[in-house]
């Protein structure tokens, strides 16, 4: 037997590390399991190249939870170490990375430290008041040996009896951890953190299983050859990431070798809810063992409404959240993805139109984030992000719009307008009347499109947005064309007065315009502008407040062409008059959802009282 002692120079890393990852003990497992996985994938390398010899047999990793004897024990059949490797790997190596680690974070905030990754095997400790190795090297005519050691700098190694290759790292857990020596516990972290490792791994409770089953799938979809793989494959995949989910929309399959490693595969989920997003988010794992769903840095902001799979062995895991912003391979690595997702959904587009269009209800939120936050991404964006008609059987690129309503959507700058609207169903007479001059009206009636809208102004700088309900159809494009009036001045000023109401909480503004006589007698119009502020306001932020106690604007164009002014003006009975012409501006100020409580009653009794006589 030989005792010996560690050299560290930092005393006493073991609390310095205890309390930096205090929140996240249970990586124990994934740091010691990923230690069996390396040792195994070593020596099937080593086997491939005739370095290691005879039968490899079932390489399997075992975990086993003994609750009587409070220890946990890790066994892989890899490739084992021999007395001068401990020495060299574990005592030095091992203990030299966490003395590193520890320098390394001195005196910084732990919750700066993602990832958590570099502590390896000394995680061990952290559960553990005493850890034993017991291993034997593939090497021929290797002795079998056994280490251990309670975390102080004094260990001990001797020869010991195994009859298998491999190591099997037995942790004896501290008081303070038992709640480790639970099954269902043990259970839960290899699920998070093990479930795509490359090796079989097995769970080894109270009960002993007929036929065990690894709690892993070590072929996961990304790790496969995107030509081996068939839609099923992606779907079903998908569905062990998210077992409640609908089926995705569809996916990307990442591979990339240089300048960097990274494979995975991103879903495009189905949103049924504008602001249902957020909740399964993109996984990260480096070579199969799970680091984090804290994508935040790594994946483009607009993306992390994607679901899936990122594996990526050039990820800086052990670093803080600010280095990594500025890390030059974390960079690459998100405009890479930025790239691949632009360019599939333009594949998709050009291919398979008809299917792009039937998902652009889910599809249009990740575009139009992607557009306002990113813009590189717009850029390819801009060849892909459709308008959907008003009715909603059409869809036009931006270019296709441009060219359909050119002739009749430019306004005297030259711009073109789009016509949009937030609600079909409530600005319905002002679509018809803007389609009957025909102008195309196209539906903007999401969270998003708000803001999508006042970011894209300047960015498509030869486009201007008009809400279809926000002035009179003829002036929605602003051509600077004059109108005739049928009316006389004496007429006109009668009219103007008749109109001049003041409903409460309403700012009014009254114009008399000769519009078509078939356009409706009076119109209500909110400027767009105001509207705009208003909308905002409704969602909050330091001018919210002062916008939203603004009184609502409005403007009430009253077409002295419409045929009825006439018989308003024929009738004789003052009081009549007022009352039709007022219920004309009602029911103007009803379209545009303006008419509320006392106001509507009394439009009701009076609609009563004008229809008695
Ligand atoms: N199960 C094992 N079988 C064979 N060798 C092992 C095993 N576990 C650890 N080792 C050896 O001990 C060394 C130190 O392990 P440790 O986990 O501390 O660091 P690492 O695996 O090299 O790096 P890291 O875990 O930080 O990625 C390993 O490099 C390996 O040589």
């Amino acid at each position: 037997m030989q005792k010996g002692s560690i050299r560290v120079q930092t005393e006493n890393i073991f609390p310095i590390i205890k309390k930096f990852l205090y929140s996240d003990h249970d990586i124990f497992l994934r740091e010691l399991i990923s230690n069996a996985v390396d040792a195994t994938q070593k020596l099937k390398t080593l086997s491939s190249i005739g370095e290691a010899k005879g039968e490899l047999g079932e390489l399997k990793i075992e975990v086993k939870l003994d609750i009587d004897n409070k220890t946990i024990t890790i066994s892989d059949r890899g490739l084992g170490m021999t007395a001068d490797e401990v020495e060299k790997y574990i005592n030095q190596v091992a203990f030299s990375g966490a003395e590193e680690f520890v320098n390394k974070y001195k005196g910084q905030n732990e919750n700066n430290i993602i990832g958590k990754f570099g502590l390896g095997f000394y995680s061990a400790f952290m559960v553990s008041d005493k850890v034993e190795i017991f291993t034997k090297s593939f090497r021929d005519g290797a002795k079998p040996v056994r280490w251990e050691c309670d975390g102080s700098p004094e260990y001990m190694l001797e020869e010991t009896e195994k009859e298998q290759r491999g190591t099997d790292i037995v942790l004896h857990i501290n008081e303070e951890s038992k709640e480790f020596l639970d099954e269902l516990r043990i259970e839960s972290v290899l699920k998070r953190f093990c479930r795509f490792l490359p090796v079989p791994i097995f769970f080894i409770g109270k009960e002993i299983e007929e036929d065990p089953q690894p709690i892993n799938n070590t072929q996961p979809a990304w790790v496969r050859k995107p030509s081996e793989l068939t839609a099923e494959d992606y779907q079903n995949f998908y569905k062990e990431l998210y077992p409640y989910n609908e089926t995705p929309l569809f996916w990307i399959h990442l591979n990339v070798d240089y300048p960097f490693n990274l494979t995975g595969i991103l879903y495009f989920p189905k949103i049924k809810q504008n602001y249902e997003i957020q909740k399964d988010k993109i996984q990260l794992y480096a070579n199969q063992v799970f680091v984090t769903d804290e994508v935040k840095d790594i994946v483009p902001e607009f993306l992390m409404l994607l679901q899936g799979v990122i594996d990526s062995p050039d990820i800086p895991l052990n670093v803080s959240r600010s280095y990594l912003q500025g890390d030059p391979n974390v960079k690459k690595i998100n405009n890479h993805i930025t790239k691949k997702v632009a360019d599939k959904l333009d594949e998709i587009f050009r291919n398979e139109r008809t299917s792009f269009e039937e998902k652009w209800d889910s599809l249009g939120l990740f575009v139009k984030y992607g557009m306002m936050t990113d813009d590189k991404f717009l850029e390819k964006a801009n060849k892909f992000h459709l308008f959907q008609s008003a009715d909603g059987s059409k869809f036009y690129t931006l270019e296709e719009y441009r060219l359909a309503a050119e002739t009749l959507q430019k306004n005297k700058e030259g711009k073109l307008v789009i016509l949009y609207t937030t609600d079909p169903v409530q600005q319905d007479a002002y679509i018809k009347a803007a389609e009957a001059k025909g102008y195309i009206v196209v539906k903007l009636d999401t969270l998003i499109d708000a803001s999508f809208i006042n970011q894209m102004e300047p960015k498509w700088n030869d486009v201007h947005f008009n809400r279809v309900d926000s002035d009179i159809t003829d002036n929605l494009i602003d051509k600077q064309e004059n109108t005739e009036m049928v009316l006389n001045e004496d007429d006109q000023t009668k009219l103007k007065s008749l109109f001049s109401i003041t409903p409460p909480g309403l700012q009014v503004t009254v114009e008399l315009k000769g519009l078509s006589p078939e356009a409706p007698p009076v119109l209500a119009t909110r400027p767009e502008f105001m509207r705009r502020m208003k909308d905002m306001a409704a969602m909050s932020g330091p001018m919210g407040s002062f916008y939203a106690n603004m009184p609502d604007e409005v403007t009430l164009t009253v077409n002295g062409n419409h045929p009825i002014y006439q018989q308003v003006l024929a009738t004789a009975d003052a009081g009549r008059q007022e009352k039709m012409t007022r219920n004309l501006a009602d029911l103007a100020l009803l379209s545009q959802g303006l008419l509320k409580g006392t106001e509507l009653t009394s439009f009701i009794s009076r609609s009563v009282d004008l229809l008695k006589n």
